[in-house]
């Protein structure tokens, strides 16, 4: 509920086209003809967890990729067993921060130094525990920070575009998901690609915004419009991806 506004203005500016669905009722009739699947935890709550997994299965029933945000997975044991059972479900992406992504690979929820949505951690801390994920899951695992690293368990590449100020604004973390899957929906042979490509992407947009803006909410108005002007000439000179040793 906290995200749906710019998951959507995102996926608008980038040239998708988003839908957010959500009773149960409508999984059957929807999902099998969009180009890609976002679940996104943020607010979960027990009526809504059913329409989530039966969307993800009717997803890869039907030939078309997923992706996960594991949105504060370590605040409850009910969180963290949602996830772990929506990660059963063959998601081709699953993009966290740190804190995120450490805390789906141990399965361990509550207490430690992990917090609600935002990371105590840096991308770095959760390379080892990204590339575990993505091996056990045969899934693509992005972690998202200062540096976004993006890895199938074998090759890491990060994607070194973004400000921090993006940390301000929330729901930015749930939006760059849902650019993922726009990414992803282009060409489901390459994910780790899209992945990586939708995270600069992204970056991008918020360095472009970050130009004119006076703080957090100007800076969610301009990431938008910086998107919505992203020429190939732009991107091509401004993307910063690397591989990571
Ligand atoms: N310190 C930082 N410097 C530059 N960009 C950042 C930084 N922290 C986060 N970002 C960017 O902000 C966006 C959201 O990432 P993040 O804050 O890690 O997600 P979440 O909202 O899920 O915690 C990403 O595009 C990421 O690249
Ligand atoms: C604040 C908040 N509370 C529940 S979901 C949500 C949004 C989190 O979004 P992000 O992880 O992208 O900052
Ligand atoms: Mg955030």
């Amino acid at each position: 509920m906290v995200s749906m506004d710019l998951m959507a203005n995102t996926l608008l500016a980038s040239g998708a086209s988003p839908a957010m669905v959500h009773a149960a009722e409508e999984v059957g009739d929807f999902t099998p003809r969009v180009d890609a699947l976002c679940v996104n935890v943020g607010t979960l709550s027990p009526e809504w967890l059913p329409s989530m997994k039966s969307a993800a299965e009717v997803a890869v029933g039907a030939g078309k990729p997923w992706v996960l945000d594991p949105v504060a997975v370590a605040a409850s044991g009910f969180r963290m067993s949602a996830c772990r059972d929506l990660l059963g479900l063959a998601p081709a992406v699953v993009r966290g921060n740190a804190s995120e992504i450490i805390a789906l690979a141990s399965s361990h929820s509550i207490g430690g130094t992990h917090k609600g949505t935002d990371s105590t951690h840096a991308s770095m801390d959760a390379l080892e525990a990204a590339k575990t994920l993505a091996r056990a899951n045969c899934a693509i695992v992005a972690v998202s920070g200062a540096v976004n690293l993006i890895t199938d368990g074998d090759r890491v590449v990060g994607a070194h575009n973004g400000v921090p100020m993006m940390q301000k604004i929330t729901a930015t973390g749930c939006a760059v998901t849902a650019l993922i899957a726009a990414f992803v929906a282009v060409d489901p042979s390459h994910a780790f690609e899209a992945t990586a490509s939708a995270l600069a992407v992204f970056g991008l947009a918020g360095e472009l915004g970050m130009e004119t803006a006076k703080g957090p909410a100007s800076l969610r108005m301009n990431l938008i419009d910086s998107l919505h002007g992203l020429d190939e000439s732009i991107v091509v000179s401004r993307v910063k991806i690397a591989p990571v040793p």
